[in-house]
């Protein structure tokens, strides 16, 4: 379980919330908190007070992969494959093996076509899935996507939900006001 507890910032107030292994909606309206939530539950963000813990460790201690809403702010390198093979050369994962992951990992997001190009070149849809894949590839405990269908046709976000589904992470909170992807979730955040 992702335990929040006495969790006090900004506009936020929650006194207890456990959310349970699967897909969580992050919803509500504009300025309710949603990127706020998020940043905390991935540790990029202390609470001014109270806690949060992914199975027992605080965020700043699991694999949290972390996409924010803006595509630009988080891809750091300038080929697509080096943003994706990034957290893998951080894990100073042997060479041949990063380069056989990234082409796995791409060819299951659909972006192979995409790992030769200059990221400062892409759309931003293209960009939203480049950091997916990379936020992906290190079999993180959390992911957390804030709000990726702003920038993702519908059919895109079908195959993304596929692509999440297959990889088996434990816990997913994507921030969205979509309607389709709240019936498709585990369970719900309203703010
Ligand atoms: N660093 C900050 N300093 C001061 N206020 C902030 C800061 N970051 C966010 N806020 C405020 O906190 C509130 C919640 O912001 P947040 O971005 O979490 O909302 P949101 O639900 O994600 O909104 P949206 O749907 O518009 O993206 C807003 O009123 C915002 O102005």
């Amino acid at each position: 379980m992702i335990e929040i507890t006495d969790l006090r910032h900004g506009v936020l107030s929650i006194p207890s919330l456990s959310i349970p292994p699967g897909l969580t909606v992050v919803s509500g309206k504009n300025g309710a908190g949603k990127t706020t939530l998020l940043k905390i539950c991935s540790g990029i963000v202390l609470p001014d007070s109270g806690s949060v813990s992914i199975d027992g460790p605080s965020p700043r201690l699991q694999n949290v992969g972390y996409v924010s809403e803006f595509p630009d702010r988080h891809l750091l390198f300038p080929i697509v494959f080096e943003e994706i093979a990034s957290s893998l050369r951080f894990a100073k994962i042997p060479q041949a093996r990063i380069e056989e992951k990234v082409l796995q990992t791409a060819e299951d997001a659909g972006i192979t076509h995409l790992l030769k190009r200059e990221c400062r070149t892409l759309s931003g849809g293209e960009k939203m899935l480049v950091g997916i894949t990379a936020a992906v590839i290190h079999d993180p405990i959390l992911l957390v996507l804030d709000e990726p269908d702003s920038h993702l046709d519908p059919e895109t976000v079908e195959d993304l939900c596929s692509f999440i589904s297959s990889r088996h992470i434990s816990y997913v909170m994507w921030s969205s006001h979509s309607v389709s992807l709240r019936q498709k979730a585990d369970f719900e955040v309203r703010l």
